[in-house]
């Protein structure tokens, strides 16, 4: 019968993937911070299409958290985390506690800053956060040395961080990015979903909606982007969201559009009571007309 082999211990998990390595097969690493959801997944299916096994790792990540945001709340479920992996074929899971990864504690630890895409938009809002992300990525990348790592497009500004890191330290693995997994309504599948009050759940499609109603005026030819992005703040604002930012970006380089953008991404962050919601959409301009129509989910 198959077993998941599941350690905190990085010199086990490394010995037994070099054991892998040894008989030629392909690693495909999927990091997550747990309460595992169909987004997850997602990965872990995109992953063992790429490659003959899939490590998972869950490590709720103290280094990017800011003081005051939910570090203690998030919710940690492991044991139904363990039961989606198996089912899903997962062979390897990695769950390392702080103490494993920051055994000199925070401040003393070795860290990673990918400048200028770090500091943008949820950068600004979450000062210090990518920089917590890049070293948790990066180390786990050393501790696994996938051949693949797989990440999320709803978290589109870390994956085009964790995109910048590997180009530019020449980290031998490629990055695959996964189509957001959306519910029913639209809403981007997030662990934070869990914390809203079934009145904000009601209200919590409308960033998607609003990504999608700016993405639908740009590829009919709008191009005042200050007004669409003003117009999309105040409608979150008008149905309870505090917005911390709604953005039309180029989707390379996160700054502002220009005429060599080829590719639009509309990103946004917004609180619902206590429950900070990103979500983000792209569109690709075609270059034999003015806007093109090519929309990702
Ligand atoms: N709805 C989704 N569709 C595709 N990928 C997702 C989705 N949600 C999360 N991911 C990806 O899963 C990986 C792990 O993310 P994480 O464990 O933080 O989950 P999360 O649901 O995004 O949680 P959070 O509420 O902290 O944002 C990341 O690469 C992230 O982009
Ligand atoms: C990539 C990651 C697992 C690093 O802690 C986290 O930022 C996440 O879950 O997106
Ligand atoms: N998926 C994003 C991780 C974080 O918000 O810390």
């Amino acid at each position: 019968m198959y077993v998941m082999k599941t350690t905190g211990d990085r010199q086990r998990l490394r010995a037994q993937l070099a054991e892998c390595r040894a008989r030629g097969q392909r690693i495909a690493f999927v990091p997550t911070m747990g309460n595992l959801h169909d987004g997850h997944l997602q990965l872990v299916r995109r992953g063992l299409e790429l490659a003959d096994i899939v490590v998972v790792s869950i490590f709720v990540n103290p280094l990017q958290f800011g003081a005051g945001e939910d570090l203690d709340a998030y919710p940690r479920t492991l044991a139904a985390d363990k039961e989606k992996l198996f089912a899903e074929g997962v062979k390897f899971l990695y769950t390392p506690d702080a103490t494993d990864i920051y055994p000199e504690g925070l401040e003393r630890h070795t860290q990673v800053l990918v400048p200028d895409l770090s500091e943008t938009l949820c950068g600004s809002s979450r000062p210090g956060h990518f920089n917590g992300v890049a070293t948790i990525v990066a180390k786990l990348f050393n501790i696994v040395q996938p051949d693949v790592a797989i990440f999320g497009e709803k978290d589109f500004q870390q994956l085009s961080i964790v995109r910048k890191m590997v180009a530019d330290l020449c980290l031998p693995l490629d990055v695959i990015g996964v189509p957001t997994v959306r519910d029913r309504d639209g809403l981007a599948l997030s662990s934070r979903n869990g914390y809203l009050s079934p009145t904000e759940r009601r209200i919590a499609p409308l960033l998607h909606e609003t990504l999608g109603s700016c993405r639908d005026a740009i590829a009919c030819g709008f191009d005042n982007f200050l007004q669409l992005e003003s117009h999309a703040r105040m409608r979150l604002l008008q149905a309870g969201f505090e917005p911390d930012y709604f953005a039309i970006r180029d989707a390379r380089t996160l700054r502002q559009v220009t005429e060599d953008t080829e590719e639009i991404a509309i990103l946004a962050a917004a609180r619902l009571g206590s429950t900070r919601l990103i979500d983000n959409l792209r569109l690709s301009l075609n270059p034999a007309s003015d806007w093109g129509m090519l929309a990702t989910p």
